[in-house]
């Protein structure tokens, strides 16, 4: 067997062959399914996006009616899920209690029958349908309320927003919700996609591995970021300390969130996108004093970073506009989550077909032959 010099990180090694999506980093494009991210962005909706990429084809009419109806009808969790959910702490983390919660959906829909296509329909529709409804349900029940149920006659967007307010949101609010999804889906072999994929090559069920994947998205060099981003505006305060704040921070070689990618060496399209949708509802309703701030960030950063392809990424604007539509900033990761399961189960698909373990080699070097000390004479 040929042996692969050791990169950190992995860096350019191949995991996988996939057909799900497409990045190219020095152009700024994304596909997903050879379908221009901005083409669906404008055309799209999640729901139909989320077809696509897990079946391959974008869905006929029928089709796409029928995955609606399935979506709308697993909507409502057990009410063991809420009651366990009730015993989390208020204080807890959205994306811990996601991840405790999409593990327990295992609990009651764990079949492991991989090789049935009904099985695989069943937990991609319960995933897709669940998740945002345990996200929504956290946020109402960590703050002393009973979770709102799901509402039938609004679509996947709509009712999302309703379950977090109770209130219908403005329609053209829960279209830009539905583009943030969209643009959130799926992004080639990323760190939670990676492990959703680790995990999901032991043929475990797939609530385990978007449990796993849920688990590494929340992480600050992944998904945590756009949480961050928030702290770091607000820490920054003003448009005038934006560019003290930055040259400080790069001076002690801090990572300044929200930018930079292992793959973009240009601005992410997909915050281009968000910036736009930003200054979209921001024409609408009026804007947002650390929209000011994050575009001088930017500038900055384009300024010192961008000679090492440092531009911002997806997490940059998205906390802009989730902060407009009224959503908690520790909701963000958990938002990032409701649509990055769709590309998630997108790979546990495609991998189930020709799947083999991924059990990789290190490079040891670590000491051989070493005697067992007894503990009394360890110092
Ligand atoms: C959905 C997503 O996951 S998008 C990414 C979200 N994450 C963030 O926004 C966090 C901030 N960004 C980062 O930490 C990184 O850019 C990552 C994790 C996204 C990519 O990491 P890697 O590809 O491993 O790049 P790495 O961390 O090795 O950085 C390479 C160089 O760029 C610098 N760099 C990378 N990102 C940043 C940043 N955000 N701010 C300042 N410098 C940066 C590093 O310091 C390093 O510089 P050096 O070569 O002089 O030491
Ligand atoms: O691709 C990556 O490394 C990070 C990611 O998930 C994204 O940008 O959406």
């Amino acid at each position: 067997m040929a042996v692969c010099e050791y990169k950190p990180g992995l860096e350019g090694i191949p995991a996988t062959r996939s057909e799900v999506s497409y990045v190219d980093g020095s152009q700024g494009l994304l596909e997903y399914r050879g379908i221009r991210i901005e083409e669906l962005a404008a055309k799209s909706n999640f729901l139909e996006t989320a077809y696509l990429l897990i079946w391959g084809e974008l869905p006929s009419k029928t089709e796409l009616e029928k995955f609606q109806d399935e979506v709308r009808y697993h909507r409502r969790i057990k009410y063991r899920i809420r009651d366990m959910m009730k015993c989390f702490p208020e204080t807890g983390h959205p994306m811990d209690a996601l991840q405790a919660s999409a593990a327990a959906l295992g609990l009651f829909y764990s079949r492991r029958a991989l090789d049935n296509p009904e099985y695989i329909r069943e937990a991609v529709v319960r995933l897709l349908a669940k998740i945002p409804t345990m996200v929504a349900a956290f946020q109402l029940m960590r703050n002393g309320n009973d979770p709102v149920q799901p509402r039938d006659d609004l679509d996947y967007s709509s009712n999302f927003l309703y379950m977090l307010t109770e209130q219908e949101p403005d329609p053209f609010a829960a279209q830009v919700f539905d583009v943030c999804l969209t643009l959130h889906a799926e992004h080639t072999i990323n760190a939670s996609t990676f492990s959703a994929m680790v995990t999901a090559s032991t043929l475990t069920d797939p609530y385990a591995v978007i449990a796993s994947a849920v688990g590494t998205l929340a992480g600050p060099l992944h998904g945590g970021a756009n949480e961050e981003v928030i702290a770091m505006l607000d820490e920054i305060g003003s448009v005038e300390n934006a560019r003290p704040f930055i040259e400080s921070a790069i001076a002690q070689k801090q990572k300044i969130m929200g930018f930079g990618h292992r793959v973009y060496t240009v601005k992410d399209p997909r915050a281009t996108i968000l910036q736009n949708l930003a200054e979209q509802l921001f024409e609408k309703n009026g804007s947002d004093p650390y929209y000011d701030i994050a575009v001088e960030v930017e500038k900055v950063v384009e300024e010192k970073l961008g000679h090492k392809g440092i531009y911002a990424n997806v997490d940059f604007y998205s906390g802009l506009v989730y902060r407009h539509l009224g959503i908690p900033t520790d909701l963000f990761t958990p938002i990032f989550a409701i649509a990055r399961v769709a590309g998630w189960l997108a790979h546990w698909k495609e991998q189930l077909a020709v799947n083999r373990i991924f059990r990789p080699t290190q490079e040891y070097v670590g000491n051989h032959g070493v005697s067992y000390l007894p503990i009394e004479k360890r110092s």
